[in-house]
């Protein structure tokens, strides 16, 4: 499917109104060709034969075209601005759903601001093409056609010798879109790169200030500011080239015009009207010629905007969002079959080897391992945000790829190593778990998580704002709010990716006791560095470069004498250490 095709089916449900716009469109061009005619009448008729009495009915009756040219002109733009808008409105909606439904995978590779400038820059684009472009090409070609009839009734050997010229047009307009195409391809890409660029800043502002790297990236941001600013040149170079061409070749016809015309006036071949009123006409046919070049580039713009658009609409999650619908609700019992991972991008790498273990519904795992082992990874299979490369992921007793993505999401609740909150309530941020959830029951999460009282002696509460990403508050803050929006689901699965990192080991303890009264029929998986976090578990899985080395209760692990103990002892020194520096200053303190 074309371009042109494609972007129809975003236009097509209002053809209706699309037919009557062109419609007036064409009304329109035809009430241009009554003027020249009555201004060739009043130069032959009231000038030359002497019949003043038909001055005033012209004059009305031009006065009468010129208005309802007006209104019809208005109606039909206001008309194709309304279809643009509706149009662009689905073309977003189908973009979001799309980005919506866009797995890791695609969101590991691609930069938010090659995505906004999707959103934005292309989009608009397309709308400028439909609700602009589009009719002015077609009123071009009706000008033109109508132009050449009306001019072609007057005189046709003048006509002829008008129309000889337009074969160069088309020469230079295709040289133009040939030369011009590839610029709006490169303006289109600098755009995305300038766009990514500054969205990364922004979303990064603290740490470049934390390095005071201020004068570095405004240094970078010159150099895309100028990349854009020279691809920008480049384009207008093309066209500034090819535009006096068609300037030319259009103001060409008046002086044709009025050396042919003349000669046939004098030799009285046709009348000093007929040849006013021709070269009234005239203007609907060179005024064409000169919007060539910028409709021509229009249209380029529009191509690349579409081709990037179509490029996201197209693309595919690795990750189908829906499955067998006819599976019955996720209890919570998780399995891993000689499961192996590798991500696309390193096929030669295993983050995860030959990874089997079971955890019974309402057990808790605890995942523990150096940095890099592979302990997101593992757990980011539970939530199907990528498929296992080889062996078997089961819930329930089903193969996970069985279930329709959604559903599956929908019986698991995450909190993420990178926390992310909106800039929104905080009491909105716990209810995005569960948008239907009570005011009690977001503020009974927030206790378990241990977040209540920090939030209530906020001056706004649970009311407070918090800034983008949670801007505002503290890591181990963050951290909490972050637990109980994902305790708000009542989840038969919570996965907690270092949950509690940023947080001290005497709150550590109060969350755990108050997560086991509320997880007691949920299989919860926890992520830790540190021992305390998973003492307490069912089953503890020790990974190192993607395998299990060691797994067991905390006192199976300890009793085995190997990494784990040796892990454990190394905290235990820290902890007595800890305690030791506590001890002695509060000791130093009293005396
Ligand atoms: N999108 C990705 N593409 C390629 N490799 C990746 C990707 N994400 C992670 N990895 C690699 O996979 C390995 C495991 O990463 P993972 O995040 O699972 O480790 P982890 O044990 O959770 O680490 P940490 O404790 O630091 O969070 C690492 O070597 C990492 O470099």
């Amino acid at each position: 499917m074309n371009n042109f095709s494609w972007a129809w089916t975003y236009v097509k449900p209002n053809w209706r109104g699309m037919l009557v716009a062109s419609l007036l469109l064409l009304v329109n061009s035809g009430l241009f060709l009554v003027n020249p005619y009555l201004i060739g009448l009043i130069v032959d008729q009231v000038i030359y034969a002497n019949q003043g009495q038909l001055l005033i009915p012209i004059i009305l009756t031009m006065v009468a075209a010129a208005l309802i040219r007006t209104v019809v002109r208005y109606t039909y733009q206001m008309m194709f601005e309304q279809i643009s808008q509706n149009s662009l409105f689905r073309l977003r909606q189908d973009l979001y759903h799309k980005v919506s439904e866009l797995d890791f995978e695609y969101f590991n590779h691609t930069r938010v601001g090659d995505i906004m400038a999707r959103m934005t820059g292309d989009t608009d684009a397309i709308r400028h093409f439909i609700g602009w472009v589009s009719y002015n090409i077609v009123e071009s070609v009706v000008w033109f056609v109508c132009a050449i009839i009306a001019m072609g009734a007057i005189n046709i050997p003048l006509t002829i010798a008008l129309v000889a010229v337009t074969p160069l047009i088309f020469i230079f307009a295709r040289r133009l879109v040939k030369e011009s195409s590839a610029k709006f391809f490169d303006i289109r890409e600098s755009f995305s790169r300038l766009n990514s660029m500054v969205e990364e800043n922004i979303g990064g502002n603290r740490v470049v200030k934390a390095f005071a790297q201020e004068a570095f990236e405004v240094e970078k941001f010159d150099l895309h500011n100028d990349d854009f600013k020279q691809k920008n040149l480049a384009s207008a170079d093309v066209t500034r080239r090819f535009m006096p061409w068609l300037e030319g070749f259009a103001g060409s016809l008046s002086v044709i015009t009025l050396v042919l015309g003349g000669y046939l006036v004098i030799r009285g071949s046709i009348s000093i009207g007929d040849l006013v009123a021709f070269n009234s006409y005239l203007w609907m046919l060179n005024n064409p010629m000169r919007m060539s070049g910028w409709l021509l580039n229009d249209v380029q713009r529009f191509q690349a905007a579409c081709i990037k658009i179509r490029d996201l609409l197209t693309t595919q999650s690795r990750i189908p969002v829906s499955a067998h619908e006819d599976i019955p609700a996720v209890k919570g019992q998780v399995e891993f079959k000689d499961v192996s991972f590798k991500f696309a991008d390193d096929p030669n790498f295993a983050v995860l080897n030959n990874v089997s273990f079971k955890a019974e519904v309402g057990q808790t795992i605890g995942i523990i391992g150096e940095t890099g082992s592979g302990k997101s990874t593992l757990v980011n299979l539970i939530g199907r945000f990528y498929d296992a490369t080889e062996g078997e992921v089961l819930i329930d007793g089903h193969n996970i790829k069985e279930y329709p993505v959604r559903f599956l999401r929908n019986h698991i609740s995450m909190v993420m190593q990178d926390v992310f909150l909106f800039s929104n309530t905080i009491s909105d941020n716990i209810a995005f778990g569960d948008p239907y959830t009570s005011q009690e029951n977001i503020k009974r999460m927030a206790a378990v998580a241990d977040a209540d009282a920090f939030i209530s002696r906020m001056p706004d509460g649970y009311g407070t704002i918090v800034g983008e990403r949670g801007v505002g508050l503290s890591g181990g803050q963050k951290q909490r709010i972050s637990l109980a929006r994902a305790l708000t689901k009542v989840p038969s699965i919570l996965i907690l990716d270092d949950t509690t990192s940023a947080v001290d080991m005497e709150t550590e303890a109060k969350i755990q006791q108050g997560l086991s009264e509320v997880t007691e029929l949920t299989t919860t998986f926890i992520i830790a560095h540190r021992i305390s976090s998973v003492r307490e578990a069912d089953l503890i899985l020790m990974l190192d470069k993607g395998s299990i080395v060691e797994r067991g209760t905390h006192s199976q692990l300890i009793a085995q004498r190997g990494r784990y103990y040796r892990l454990y002892q190394k905290q235990l020194g820290m902890e007595i250490a800890e305690d030791e520096v506590v001890s002695t200053l509060t000791e130093t303190t009293s005396s």
